[in-house]
C-alpha cells in the first residue's frame, strides 16, 4: 500500500488543487450517498423560505450555521464508511457501533437543525 504521507504528489498541493480535492470529495458523497442529496434538497428548500420570510440577520447566520453542520457531520459519516469498508468489509459488532455513532451524529444535528427553523417559524 502506498504511503501518501512521504509521497509529494499527493501531500500538500497548491490551493486550487486541494480545493479540487475538496470538491471531488462532495461530489462523490452527493453520488454514493441518498441522504446527503435529500439533505442539500431540504437545506435549498429551508433557505428559499428564508428568502421569502426575511427573517432578521441573526436567523440568517443561524440557520447557514446549522446548514454546514448537518452536510459536514454527514461528509465525515460518508468518510468514515468507505475507510471502514475498504479496511474492513467483513461483518463485525464494533463497526456496528462505530456507523451507528457516526449516523447518530448527523441525526443529532438535524433534530436541533429542525428545531432551530421551527423556533424560527414560531418568532416570524
Ligand atoms: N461491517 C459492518 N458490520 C456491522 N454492521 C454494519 C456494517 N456495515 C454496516 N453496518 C450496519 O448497517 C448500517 C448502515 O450501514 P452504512 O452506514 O454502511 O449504510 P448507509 O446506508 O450509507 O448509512 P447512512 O444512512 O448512515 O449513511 C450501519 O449503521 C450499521 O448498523
Amino acid at each position: 500500500m502506498a504511503r501518501l504521507e512521504k509521497d509529494p504528489n499527493v501531500k500538500n498541493r497548491p490551493f486550487l488543487e486541494r480545493l479540487e480535492f475538496a470538491l471531488s470529495g462532495i461530489s462523490a458523497a452527493w453520488r454514493s450517498e441518498a441522504s446527503f442529496r435529500t439533505q442539500i434538497i431540504v437545506m435549498i428548500g429551508v433557505l428559499l423560505a428564508l428568502l421569502w420570510l426575511r427573517p432578521a440577520a441573526i436567523w440568517w447566520a443561524m440557520t447557514v450555521l446549522a446548514i454546514g453542520a448537518v452536510l459536514a457531520a454527514e461528509l465525515f459519516n460518508t468518510a468514515l464508511e468507505h475507510v471502514i469498508d475498504h479496511l474492513h468489509p467483513e461483518h463485525a459488532a464494533k463497526i456496528k457501533i462505530a456507523k451507528d455513532c457516526a449516523a447518530g451524529a448527523v441525526l443529532v444535528l438535524c433534530v436541533a437543525a429542525i428545531a432551530l427553523f421551527l423556533i424560527l417559524l414560531m418568532q416570524t
